[in-house]
């Protein structure tokens, strides 16, 4: 199917260098330069930070993600293609916008709603922001106002199904369901890359519903950028829905916040700087809505910033940790080399947040599940939607206190690494008979509590450095285990559209073939041993990801057969008897004969 702008974009680069696709970056150029790796979307962009990221120590790991968080709340800067960031007056602008719409259904709640949706982590952060705020106002003695969407429903809290976000009329599905009987509904679509089908298809879906729905996107890369590949089953692409909104703007029928918060950390890994950023942005929206929906007084900047100003100071506060989050990340990285596993055990939200890091360690890093698992102590019965016990479903569903004691307690090794996440100010007792049962059975027990005295963090501002704290672990852990080259997680399996396209990317970027050739070797490993005739070229993208979606190391293998032009067996049989596959890529970028770019570099020896 025509990838358009990938072709015009190979068009636009084969000026530069004849038949070269490769994206030229700029030694740690500065990301928002117009050129570095123009016009791939800011969410996909790799970061110059962390270019060495595969060579780092834990210290040195945690010094970078530290960097690439703190460009959240980087200012605008006119120097440079100035992006539109957090702090910029067009944002604070349309938050006070869609703060005044948000207090007219605060004031109505019987014929009005509150929808937060989104795919992965954008819809666990759904989740998370509506039982946060519902809870609020039922501490107010008031209605609840929100519900919550994500691609597949409550399983996908707690187990990620990476292909249901292609799911277009599945998305219009879920709305329809949830907004039944409603007059007024605003819809807040989480799509971090501007890109996910299920959030495009519903504000698509209100745009053609306005006398009910005001459609609101949130995300982190600007229009020009968003989507624009056909989606199956619908009718518009991500680029033009959100074009269609950009014109409503005007007329405050639509909004969109999206502020630019720089590349990430890994490579496309928007559960960590976008999910933060989805998290400030929208906590900060809705406080400040409730906050002043009483008072008839129009809310400021000054009190949005104020909130603003709260996150700012939690990285400061969490990073100042920064030594002992080096420990845990190497004490991690040990167990997984060590094929022991990591249990982040949180009390309250704290626990939801650990549920969720474990569930994207999944797909991030082609995990296993009971690699890295969260653990949610105390009452969780308000938390999930009307679906059936999740637990039921199946172990991997396991998500209690219960569940740790009668699962995991009772197998767990000195090998495994038990991190408890609590506050000062909670249920120590509860927190102590846990870390004595888990004490019998492993020394590596660590705590990370939030103090309640010094340097105080409200809830909102404590879960977020709950977050930075355990995607650092969990993404350094794999780091050291060897799973990532330079900044990418080069084995992702090809479970949806957008992991296909950052496939073809990834070859491209290490092979320096054009788009044409590294899919063509794409589907020929995906196909494997079926010959690709012309019919399957053809076939519908969602063909092609639902089969390789089954398979393990296609990405890898596809790289050796494109770099040693080689048959699909010779490289599986490559990648077998390698110690690991990034030592078997490094060794295929070296082979004799390769032009080397010059950002390749010499393997360090540290198995993936
Ligand atoms: C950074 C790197 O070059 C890279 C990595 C990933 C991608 C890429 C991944 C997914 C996608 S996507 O089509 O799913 C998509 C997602 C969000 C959005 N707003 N627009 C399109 N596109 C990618 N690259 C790309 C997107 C637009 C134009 C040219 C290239 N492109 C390049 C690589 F080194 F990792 F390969
Ligand atoms: O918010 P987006 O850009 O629509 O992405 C939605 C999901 O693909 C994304 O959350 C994914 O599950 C995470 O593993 C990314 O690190």
């Amino acid at each position: 199917p025509g990838h358009r702008h990938h072709q015009l974009w190979a068009w636009t680069m084969r000026g530069m260098k004849k038949y070269r696709h490769v994206i030229e970056t700029p030694n740690p150029g500065k990301w928002e330069l117009a050129g570095y790796e123009a016009n791939l979307p800011i969410s996909e962009k790799s970061n110059p930070i962390t270019r060495e990221l595969d060579k780092a120590d834990p210290v040195q790991i945690v010094q970078l993600l530290k960097e690439c968080d703190a460009e959240i709340f980087q200012e605008e800067d006119e120097a440079l293609l100035n992006y539109k960031r957090l702090y910029s007056e067009s944002v604070l602008k349309t938050m006070i916008d869609i703060i005044s719409k948000v207090q007219e259904v605060l004031k109505d709640p019987d014929n009005t709603l509150i929808v937060l949706s989104g795919g992965g982590t954008s819809g666990r952060l759904a989740f998370l922001i509506t039982v946060s705020f519902n809870k609020l106002l039922k501490g107010l003695g008031q209605l609840p106002c929100y519900t919550y969407i994500i691609a597949g429903g409550d399983r996908s809290l707690v187990v990620s199904q990476e292909g249901l976000e292609d799911c277009a009329l599945l998305g219009i599905e879920e709305l329809r369901k949830v907004c039944e009987g409603k007059k007024k509904v605003v819809f807040i679509g989480i799509s971090c890359g501007l890109s996910a089908p299920f959030v495009a298809a519903q504000l698509d879906f209100c745009l053609n519903n306005l006398d009910i729905f005001l459609p609101v996107l949130v995300g982190f890369n600007p229009v020009s950028m968003a989507r624009n590949d056909r989606i199956e089953g619908w009718h518009s692409t991500f680029r033009q829905v959100a074009e269609r909104m950009q014109k409503l703007q005007e007329s405050h029928k639509a909004f969109i916040l999206n502020p630019a918060v720089g590349p990430e950390g890994i490579s496309g890994s928007s559960r960590m700087k976008g999910g933060s950023a989805t998290k400030i942005l929208l906590e900060t929206l809705l406080l400040a809505a409730h906050k002043t929906v009483s008072k008839e007084t129009d809310i400021s900047e000054k009190c949005l910033l104020e909130i603003l100003r709260t996150y700012e100071r939690a990285h400061k506060v969490t990073y100042t940790q920064s030594k002992k989050i080096a420990a845990l990340v190497k004490q991690a990285g040990t167990s997984l080399q060590k094929k022991a596993c990591v249990y982040m055990v949180g009390w309250h939200t704290l626990g939801i947040i650990a549920i969720m890091d474990g569930a994207e360690c999944i797909p991030t890093f082609g995990a296993d599940y009971h690699d890295v698992r969260g653990f949610l102590i105390g009452d969780h019965s308000e938390m999930f939607n009307k679906e059936a016990d999740l637990i039921a479903q199946g172990s991997q569903f396991a998500f209690s206190q219960e569940d740790f004691v009668k699962m995991v307690l009772p197998s767990l090794t000195a090998l495994d690494t038990v991190l408890f996440l609590f506050t000062l100010d909670g249920e120590l007792t509860e927190v102590e008979k846990l870390v004595v049962q888990v004490k019998e059975k492993t020394s590596n027990v660590q705590a990370l509590s939030h103090a309640t005295v010094g340097q105080y963090l409200p809830k909102f501002q404590r879960e977020l450095s709950t977050k930075w704290i355990l995607n650092t672990v969990s993404t350094g852990a794999h780091v050291l285990k060897g799973k990532i080259l330079h900044n990418h997680m080069v084995d992702l399996r090809v479970s949806n559209s957008k992991l296909f396209w950052r496939a073809v990317s990834i070859l491209q970027r290490f092979t320096g073939h054009s788009q044409a050739r590294c899919q063509e070797g794409l589907l020929k490993t995906i196909y494997d041993p079926e010959v690709l005739s012309d019919e399957i070229r053809s076939a519908e993208l969602s063909k092609h990801i639902a089969i390789a979606a089954e398979k393990n190391q296609v990405v890898p293998t596809t790289l050796l057969c494109l770099l040693r032009n080689c048959s699909v067996q010779e490289a599986q049989v490559r990648l077998d008897t390698s110690p690991s596959i990034r030592a078997a890529i490094e060794a295929s970028l070296n082979a004799p004969g390769r032009k080397r770019g010059a950002d390749e570099s010499d393997p360090t020896g540290r198995n993936m």
